[in-house]
């Protein structure tokens, strides 16, 4: 699995989010997810066919949110599937080995199930609440993922688990210390008027035991 830091895009037009990809691009960031709810088929094609391009110019991973059609048919390097989206089984048969499928997880058996059924990676949350999605899974706080990162250890079930959900910089040191993977992050990175700054501190925190490893 590549970055520990994962962009989940922001915007109610398709500008608005090309001009947030863009800007979270050029301050660092290399992996995106695009995700735009609610909106006409053509318009989220159209947007998919013009982050596809920019993500590759960066060298970003490009994944798309829900849509595990559009997915193929742009050839996004994944897609993210909720809990109540197309089931991680029938979207690996489709997508096959090659690409990158995330699933959402709040409970340790929503982890178990996909590790079953082929998922790479897990957004495991909500850390906390968060006004960028609607209808929440319960809130799980650091205890939450201390619990269920313990459990996945004990059970020897080895996936990325990236946490989710109103995380901000002061957050992640915490957090990283229960295990996780990474995070994947909206909200702080589309609103920071500093985000190369922003992106380099996250950086800092999710990678800091690999650049003390280093310097031993
Ligand atoms: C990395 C990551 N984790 C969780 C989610 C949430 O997916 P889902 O539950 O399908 O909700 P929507 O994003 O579709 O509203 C995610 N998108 N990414
Ligand atoms: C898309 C999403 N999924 C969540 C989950 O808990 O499954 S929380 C969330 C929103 C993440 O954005 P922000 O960093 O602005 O809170
Ligand atoms: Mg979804």
């Amino acid at each position: 699995m590549s970055s520990k830091l994962q962009y989940i895009s922001q915007g109610e037009t398709i500008e608005k989010q090309l001009h947030n990809i863009h800007q979270a691009l050029d301050a660092g960031c290399n992996w995106v997810q695009m995700r735009f709810k609610d909106q006409t088929q053509k318009d989220t094609f159209a947007l998919a066919e013009a982050v596809k391009p920019l993500c590759e110019k960066y060298a970003a991973n490009f994944i798309v949110n829900d849509d595990l059609h559009l997915a193929k048919e742009i050839d996004a390097d994944g897609v993210h599937l909720g809990l109540t989206d197309t089931k991680i089984d029938e979207a690996r048969a489709f997508l096959g080995t090659s690409k990158i499928i995330g699933g959402t997880a709040n409970t340790f058996e929503d982890i178990e199930n996909h590790v079953k059924n082929g998922c790479d990676y897990i957004g495991l949350g909500p850390f906390r609440f968060t006004a960028t999605k609607e209808k929440l899974s319960p809130i799980l706080g650091l205890s939450g993922y201390f619990d269920i990162l313990q459990k996945l250890k004990k059970n020897k079930i080895e996936i990325p688990v990236y946490a989710i959900g109103g995380i901000t910089l002061r957050d992640v040191s915490p957090l990283m210390e229960t295990g996780i993977f990474g995070i994947a992050v909206s909200g702080i990175i589309t609103e920071s008027d500093e985000k190369e700054k922003l992106i380099q501190q996250l950086n800092e925190k999710l990678y800091a035991d690999l650049i003390v490893q280093n310097r031993r």
